[in-house]
Formats: C-alpha cells, structure tokens, sequence
C-alpha cells in the first residue's frame, strides 16, 4: 500500500437553490443555480489504526492553521468505506462560510482514501457516498452534485445522479468577502425559510454570468436570506453596478468582474476566484 494520497475538491458558491426531499437519499437535494470556483479542498490521506481528521485554513503558501481536530461528515464516510486513516484537509477559504467546503472535503478525502486504500470505487460511487454525509449530517444539499465537473451550473432536477448544465466560465473573475459562517443545517432543516426559499427559487438556468447574478440576487431578497451586516457590501455594489449577490449559505458577498475586489476591499479582505474549469480528482498517490 502506498504511504499516502492527496485529492482536490473545488468548492462551489450555491447562488439560488430549493430543497427537495426524494424518495431517496439519491434523489434528495437541492435544485439551483451555483459557481464552481477555482479555489477548494485539498486532502491529504495517511492509514491509520484510527481515523482523525484535521481541518487547516491555509495562511500563506507554506503555513497553515488547525481550526478544527474532527469532522463528522469525513469521520462518517470514511467508517461507510470500511477504512480508517489520518486525514488533513487544507483550504484558503472560510469553512463553514457558503463555499461548499465540507461537500469539497469530503470529494477530496474519499477520492484520495479510495486510491490509497484501493477500494475500486468510481467517481460516481465517490460522489454518491460524499452527498449521503452531507444529507445524514445536513451539511448541504447539492454542493457535491455540483463540484463533480466545473462551470457556471444550473441543477434542474436534485440529488446525485441528474443532469447538471454546466456554462462555461472561462475568463470570469469574480471576488468573494465573508463575515462568517451561518449553519446549513439549521437553515435547511427550518420549515419556515425552506418555505421562504421555496417561494423565492425560480427554476431558471443564467443564460450568462451576468445572467446568474440577476437570478441569485433576486432570490437572495426574496428569501429572506441576507443578513444585515452584509447589505452594506450589496449597496456598494449596487452603486458601482457590479453584479453581486449573497455567498448561500454564509455571511458573505460575492460580484462578478474585475472591478469587485475593489469595492469589496472597502468592507474587507476578499479574495479573487475564478470559475473552476473540473471537478474533483486525485492529485498524488506515494
Ligand atoms: N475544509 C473542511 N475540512 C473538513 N471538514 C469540513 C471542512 N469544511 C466543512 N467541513 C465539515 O462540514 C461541516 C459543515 O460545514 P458547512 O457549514 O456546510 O461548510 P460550507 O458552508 O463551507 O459547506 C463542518 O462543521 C465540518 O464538520
Ligand atoms: C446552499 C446549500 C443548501 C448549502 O451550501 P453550503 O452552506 O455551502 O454548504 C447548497 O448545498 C445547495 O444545495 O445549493
């Protein structure tokens, strides 16, 4: 067996989404319109006599910060796959802030636990078992459907296993500040904002970046959403007529263009993505 595995997950920025409950953990999700980004997990895999998880924020190229020592979704998948191992998963984005991180760390783990374990299982079985933890733990709803290839997506029907109309974004830039996190999970186990949201979805795929932008905005509002401290960074936005909208779930704004990062320096630190061109794979196996 090889010493160790790493895979890469991008993370995916949901703009518009509806809940629906199938008759099926495949079948459950979300429907909705979101952003693959360039930026998401990675996931270093060592074997072990029992599974730990390490979550690291990335500071700077070569230093990075433990903000968490567990991680249930991963502790979860890794138990249904039959292997323990130390696990370390590094990002430069906010956990837990509507990147799609813990969908992103759970492609990145398994793929690479899947390569040093040799367990054979496809990258559709990989992304199967990573959206059923997200459904067990709440930790999202289509995020893993989502980042399972790149582009601009528009997901019309939900779960693991339907068609995804990914638009491609090469070329567009977009920037992305985040106050915290909100929890996923109390937001999408909450009758009443799933009701919000439910009235608020418009089941449109964005003919254009610009296009997606219009779309999650208006359904930002009307769900009800958008918490007070961000609406500062919307009007700023506003006011120089870039293309913004609220980061679903988290506290957080992201514009389209590359005049965004400006603005959004006013009311912080933000950070520049662009559109992620695939989706989860495995970087190394030694
Ligand atoms: N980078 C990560 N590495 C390992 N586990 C993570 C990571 N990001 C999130 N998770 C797990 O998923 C849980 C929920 O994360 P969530 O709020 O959905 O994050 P996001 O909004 O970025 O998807 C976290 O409490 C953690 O257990
Ligand atoms: C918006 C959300 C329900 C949660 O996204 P996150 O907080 O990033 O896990 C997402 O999973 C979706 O289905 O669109």
């Amino acid at each position: 067996m090889a010493e160790s595995a790493v895979g890469f997950s991008p993370g995916h920025i949901s703009g518009y989404f509806r809940r629906f409950d199938g008759d099926s953990m495949e079948s459950t999700g979300s429907c909705g319109g979101g952003i693959v980004i360039d930026k998401g997990v990675y996931a270093v895999v060592t074997p072990a006599r029992e599974t730990s998880v390490s979550v690291n924020v990335a500071r700077s190229a070569d230093e990075d910060t433990c903000i968490a020592r567990t991680s249930p979704p991963i502790e979860y998948a890794l138990e249904r796959l039959g292997v323990t191992a130390t696990v370390k998963t590094i990002t430069s984005l906010p956990p837990g802030a509507g990147f799609g991180l813990s969908a992103a760390a759970l492609l990145a783990t398994l793929t690479a636990a899947n390569a040093l374990f040799e367990t054979g299982l496809t990258d559709d079985a990989i992304a199967r078992l990573a959206h059923i933890s997200e459904l067990e733990h709440q930790t999202g709803l289509g995020d893993v459907a989502a980042c399972t290839g790149g582009g601009i997506v528009c997901r019309k029907e939900p779960g693991i296993s339907s068609s995804i109309i990914r638009m491609n974004g090469s070329g567009v830039t977009l920037s992305a500040l985040s106050y915290g996190g909100l929890s996923t999970a109390d937001v999408i186990t909450s009758p009443a904002q799933m009701a919000r949201v439910k009235e608020a979805y418009s089941a449109e795929c964005a003919k254009s970046p610009q296009d997606f932008f219009r779309i999650s905005r208006e359904f930002a509002e009307k769900s009800g959403l958008i918490p007070e401290e961000i609406r500062p960074i919307l009007d700023a936005c506003d006011e120089h007529g870039i293309p913004a909208s609220m980061t679903m779930l988290g506290k957080g704004v992201f514009a389209l263009g590359d005049q965004s990062f400006s603005v959004l320096s006013e009311f912080g630190i933000p950070c520049e993505l662009h559109v992620a061109e695939e989706g989860f794979r495995l970087i190394e196996v030694k």
